[in-house]
């Protein structure tokens, strides 16, 4: 720990491909399993974060299981498995409502790639709803009892996945940031957003073509007040391109499946 670093490194990590990546569902606050090519990148990030020499003091996670089986197999290939972990819900994925489950292009087929994309990526119109009595609604889920009943999402848009991020960064991660702390940050791609939106005060017009690739490292540099100096996926710069427009393809009618 070193109080008066002038700049601090922070991580964040999409987790590698899950299922429902594979099979492209809406997926949210469903608790699905990677792929082994979600292992593989997982891995692979773990390589190029050790190869980058990043040696971190503790880590954020969501409490969804591709997200933690994701910063496990980076950290055992960094050989830095031990470190102090901290699961909060406030890093899930963004609540996808009643479109959890359904298929990407499929919906897209049936509504439009516009309504789609509206979904997927719009600062502030969420998707449908779910009924409170609907399995999928997370006050039925025993994983997140102890959060008041009020808190949990039936949907998000990305300004409501902000709103609860918020107090989190400001209250935890922010501060130990500040406190000289190196941390890695595993969660998903629609929380990576609204973290990145605010860290680089992304627009609510220009937030809509960002889309996070899976399993690739994204290093911060932050100044003193944890203002961005910079930032950059680690990996080949074309490999990551590509996987970036794969992201925002998947809610096209056209699309198949992976
Ligand atoms: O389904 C989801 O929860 C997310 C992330 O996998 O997908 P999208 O990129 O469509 O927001």
């Amino acid at each position: 720990m070193d109080g008066i670093k002038s700049t601090h490194t922070l991580v964040l990590l999409r987790h590698g491909e899950s299922t429902w990546n594979k099979e492209n569902r809406f997926t949210g606050w469903t608790d699905v399993d990677l792929t082994d090519k979600g292992r593989d990148e997982a891995r692979k990030a773990g390589r190029l974060m050790r190869d980058a020499a990043l040696k971190f003091d503790a880590a954020y996670v969501s409490v969804l299981r591709r997200a933690l089986w994701t910063m496990w197999l980076a950290l055992d290939e960094m050989n830095q498995l031990s470190i102090p972990f901290i699961k909060d819900w406030r890093l899930n994925e963004r609540h996808y409502g009643a479109l959890q489950g359904l298929n990407k292009a499929g919906t897209a087929k049936k509504l439009g790639d516009e309504q789609v994309k509206i979904w997927r990526r719009s600062y502030d119109t969420p998707p449908p709803a779910l009924d409170e009595g609907d399995p999928r609604f997370p006050g039925n889920d025993p994983l997140y009892a102890s959060v008041p009943r009020a808190q949990l999402p039936r949907a998000e848009c990305l300004r409501d996945t902000v709103a609860r991020f918020m107090p989190l960064w400001h209250g935890e991660i922010a501060p130990q940031i500040r406190s000289g702390k190196t941390l890695l940050i595993a969660a998903h791609g629609n929380s990576l957003r609204a973290l990145v939106k605010y860290l680089d005060r992304v627009g609510e017009k220009e937030i809509v073509e960002l889309n996070i690739p899976t399993g690739v490292p994204l290093v911060y540099e932050l100044d003193a007040d944890l203002h961005p100096l910079g930032h950059r996926y680690l990996g080949d710069p074309a490999e990551i391109a590509a996987a970036q427009a794969a992201v925002a393809a998947q809610g096209a009618a056209g699309t198949q499946h992976q």
